[in-house]
């Protein structure tokens, strides 16, 4: 089939698209209007302000890539909008290398993004049509499942990121249980046995998604892209979500393991950074990736993941695309005969967080954090698009700061030329990786919210031009007075000359634009500093979690060390009470030991007896010695002696322990 190459600008991050949403209001106040150029399909949009808006009166103009208006069918996009050669140089044409793609959808909530890239009820999205083109160019050059088995360790090693990968039967198997499993039309894969923790999966109780139920229309049976025939090819998808500024897996399945029905805090981040077999970029790290054999057992993949993440947005806050979802489809391939290594190229494609939300989260806590986190997000994806478009318009070449969050990183770090080492068995050589290509689509709602709605053509669009129309009540009227007067009605102002006049109203004029251009800029300061606000209180949010976050851990460590140190000292203490103790018992050993010794032995010592009786002979003798004085003393004084005799008797007891 012919494809239709889209105008490309000269150099940029993205080809960006406007498709416009069509309303459904009985008599709605349009504030968009496309400009039907000679070109073959419109490219530039104006947005007037509302009537009801008196501030601003400037019109405002936008170049895009390509605008879509509201009659356009999901097959016009899909043709019309790049994607085609975009998948087209996924696959890697006769003996060319794979090149990564970026598809994307930008604006304000409701405006048709999610419609857009993933369809509704009956219309499948660029999304699905686009897996649907690569099975279908495939075909037979994919590695067909009853074969998975074999290839599996090659493909496994062939990944750089340090994800788990599962063959998409056993994936399913796991998630759904086995009664439910996807099989459609293609046969069971031999479930391979590599070396993975597939097992551990958990099990949801989730009704698998039956492909038969999903949409297969707008129909692309005529359409086939070219492809190398000389290769072998094998699909790998993996999804993950930007919350918060964080990456989630949204097929590590937790939404059922309980985690989030209380919040998304309970999953665990994963780190976009280097790898060991990545030196050189940046991937996201450890994410659960599934080889997909055939189209419906992709689409029940992506149905999976999208339940993920709508059960984590209803877990978190009762509302979907509060986050930014990331689909990827890595297309693996190599040659049929020689075997050898798997090269990878990726499509990715990005559903952003809808933009007007962080205005109207005007509440606290996790859902203001939330908020500040998608406005400061968007805030940063501006300014890299904004730069593109200075750099377009012929301005100085600037770098494009896209390392200021999680979400620019992911969507650039692969926009940029580099030459990168590739690692293969340890030895790593120079490859010079094409930078990816991107596209996206920018959505609007032409009688949906000016505000959000100019805020996000401003800094997407690829051009933009400011312009202040005429006011015929003043401008033109007077301006037309000179003219008239030549024309004979003979009506002027006598002191003023006619030229004088036109100037000082073109000036007037020039004038009345500056001011409606300042007023402009000042509008657009304000979102900034709204958003900056924001983010600053986001910022604030999670300073005071992280500051409680670290007491705890503070408090828990000084607790644990209190413990560890009383149990140290018991322990010393009792160590030294023990050694107390049999110090003692063996002081009292020894002593009783002694006492035994000299009670079992009494040895007879004459000397002692001898001095005894020594003793016992001088003490009778003392004894007379005393009684003799006593006699002497009572011949004397009666009442003296009796005295004397007291005295006397007293100190003999003393000196000699008994009674006279
Ligand atoms: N081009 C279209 N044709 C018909 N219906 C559309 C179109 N675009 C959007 N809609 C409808 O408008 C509604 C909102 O669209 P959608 O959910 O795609 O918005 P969104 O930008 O993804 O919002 P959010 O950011 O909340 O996810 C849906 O009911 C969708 O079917």
């Amino acid at each position: 089939m012919a494809m239709e190459p889209p105008a490309k600008p000269s150099t940029s991050l993205f080809e960006v698209y406007l498709r416009l949403r069509p309303s459904f209001a009985a008599d709605p106040e349009r504030f968009l209007d496309v400009e039907q150029g000679e070109e073959e399909y419109p490219k530039h949009i104006t947005i007037k302000p509302p009537a009801s808006d008196h501030r601003k009166r400037a019109v405002e103009r936008f170049a895009f890539t390509r605008v879509f208006e509201e009659e356009a069918s999901q097959l016009d996009l899909f043709k019309g909008t790049g994607v085609l050669p975009l998948v087209e140089g996924v696959l890697g044409g006769e003996g060319r290398e794979g090149r990564d793609g970026l598809l994307a959808t930008l604006g304000v909530t409701g405006s048709g993004k999610s419609h857009t890239i993933l369809g509704s009820k009956t219309q499948r999205g660029m999304t699905q049509l686009s897996l649907d083109l690569i099975y279908q160019s495939l075909a037979d050059n994919l590695v067909h499942p009853t074969c998975l088995t074999p290839v599996f360790p090659s493909l496994a090693e062939s990944d750089v990121s340090e994800s788990q990968l599962f063959p998409g039967s056993v994936f399913l198997d796991s998630v759904y249980g086995d009664a439910q499993s996807v099989r459609g039309s293609c046969s069971r894969a031999q479930t391979p046995m590599p070396d993975t923790s597939f097992l551990s999966l958990p099990s949801t109780k989730h009704r698998i998604p039956r492909p038969s139920a999903l949409p297969n229309s707008p129909a692309i049976d005529d359409i086939h892209l070219p492809i190398d025939r000389s290769c072998e090819y094998a699909i790998v998808i993996s999804m993950f979500e930007v919350y918060n500024d964080r990456i989630y897996d949204l097929l590590a399945g937790s939404s059922t393991s309980g985690g989030l029905k209380m919040g998304a805090q309970k999953r665990r981040a994963l780190l976009f950074k280097s790898t060991e077999m990545s030196p050189d970029r940046k991937v996201v790290a450890g994410l659960r990736k599934v080889i997909c054999s055939s189209l419906d057992e992709a689409l029940t993949v992506l149905e999976t993941g999208l339940i993920e993440r709508r059960v984590a947005g209803t877990g978190s806050n009762a509302v979907s695309s509060r986050s930014h979802g990331f689909f990827c489809v890595e297309v693996k391939k190599r040659n049929r005969i020689q075997k050898g290594r798997w090269s990878t190229s990726t499509l990715t494609v990005v559903d952003l967080a809808g933009s007007e939300r962080a205005r109207q989260a005007k509440t606290a806590g996790a859902t203001l954090a939330e908020a500040g986190k998608i406005n400061e997000s968007l805030m940063y994806l501006g300014q890299c698009m904004q730069m593109q478009s200075d750099n377009q318009e012929g301005n100085k070449q600037n770098i494009v700061p896209f390392r200021q969050c999680k979400l620019t990183e992911l969507l650039f770090s692969n926009s940029f030329p580099s030459a990168a080492m590739t690692a293969h068995h340890h030895h790593y050589h120079l490859s010079h990786r094409s930078p990816q290509k991107a596209i996206m689509i920018v959505t609007a709602d032409p009688v949906g919210d000016f505000n959000a709605t100019s805020q996000i053509l401003r800094y997407s669009a690829l051009a933009r031009e400011v312009t202040v129309p005429r006011i015929p009540s003043v401008t033109s009227t007077i301006l037309a007075g000179p003219a008239s007067r030549h024309t004979g009605s003979g009506c002027n102002t006598p002191s003023t000359s006619p030229e004088d006049l036109e100037a000082a109203l073109r000036e007037v004029a020039t004038l009345s634009e500056e001011v409606d251009i300042l007023a402009i800029q000042l509008h657009e300061e304000r979102t900034r500093r709204e958003a900056a606000e924001a983010s600053w209180l986001a910022t604030e949010d999670r300073m005071v979690a992280l500051e409680q976050d670290i007491r705890d851990e503070c408090y828990a460590e000084m607790e644990g060390q209190l413990e560890a140190a009383q149990r140290r000292w018991k322990s010393a203490w009792s160590e030294e009470a023990d050694h107390n103790d049999e110090h003692l018992d063996k002081k009292i050993e020894i002593l009783s030991r002694g006492i035994s010794v000299r009670e079992d032995s009494p040895e007879p010592n004459p000397e002692a007896e001898e001095r005894i009786r020594e003793l016992e002979d001088e003490n009778s003798m003392l004894k007379r010695k005393v009684e003799m004085l006593e006699r002497e003393q009572q011949l004397k004084s009666p009442v003296k002696r009796q005295r004397v005799l007291k005295a006397k008797k007293w100190s003999a007891e003393n000196v000699f322990g008994d009674s006279p």
